[in-house]
């Protein structure tokens, strides 16, 4: 499968009176990876929504997660992703985020691929992943996304 990490630096913002990250920014940021993960196999949600009306993008319809460790701001932590099931309409995806060796936490979601009801416009329904999506995110590729360090000038 088309593997993605990608690094991530815990800001002041992120975390919670306890000074460790807060849990919805891990849900968050599970959501940015997977837009990540499209993006860098070819298929740009933002474009397919405006190039396609009825297009309503990949719906979460079940996810777990196991908080194992927290993070704390400063730390340079990865999320990897990655689909582990291709089912007819849905998908699975593979979430981990590690902070150096140390596993912080590992979820797994279900995804659809969405439209709009044809029946009723205004209501979704589950079509099959295009064949292009799946042949795209199951290439056995690995790809790591930096944080650019800054430069003077
Ligand atoms: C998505 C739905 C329209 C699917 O309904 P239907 O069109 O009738 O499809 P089906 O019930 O046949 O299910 C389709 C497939 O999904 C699977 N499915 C559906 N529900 C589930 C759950 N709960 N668990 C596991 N698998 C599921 C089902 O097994 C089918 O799998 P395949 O065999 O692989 O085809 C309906 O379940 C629904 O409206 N659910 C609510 C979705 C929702 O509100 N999610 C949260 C907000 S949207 C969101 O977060 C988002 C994120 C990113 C985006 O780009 C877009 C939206």
């Amino acid at each position: 499968m088309l593997r993605l990490s990608r690094e991530i630096r815990v800001e002041w913002g992120h975390c919670d009176p306890a000074r460790i990250v807060y849990n919805p920014n891990f849900y968050d940021w599970m959501e940015g990876g997977l837009l990540a993960l499209l993006s860098v196999a070819g298929f740009d949600l933002a474009t397919m929504i405006a190039k396609d009306v009825d297009f309503r993008g990949t719906p979460l319809v079940r996810g777990d997660a196991s908080f194992m460790a927290p993070a704390r701001v400063g730390d340079l932590i990865v999320h990897h992703v990655e689909v582990s099931r291709w089912g007819g309409k849905s998908f699975d995806l593979s979430h981990r985020f590690t902070l150096g060796e140390t596993t912080l936490l590992e979820g797994s979601q279900t995804r659809v691929w969405g439209r709009a009801n044809p029946d009723n416009p205004a209501s979704l329904a589950a079509v099959p992943v295009p064949d292009a999506v799946k042949a795209a995110l199951s290439e056995d590729k690995v790809i790591r996304l930096t944080l650019h360090q800054e430069t003077q000038v």
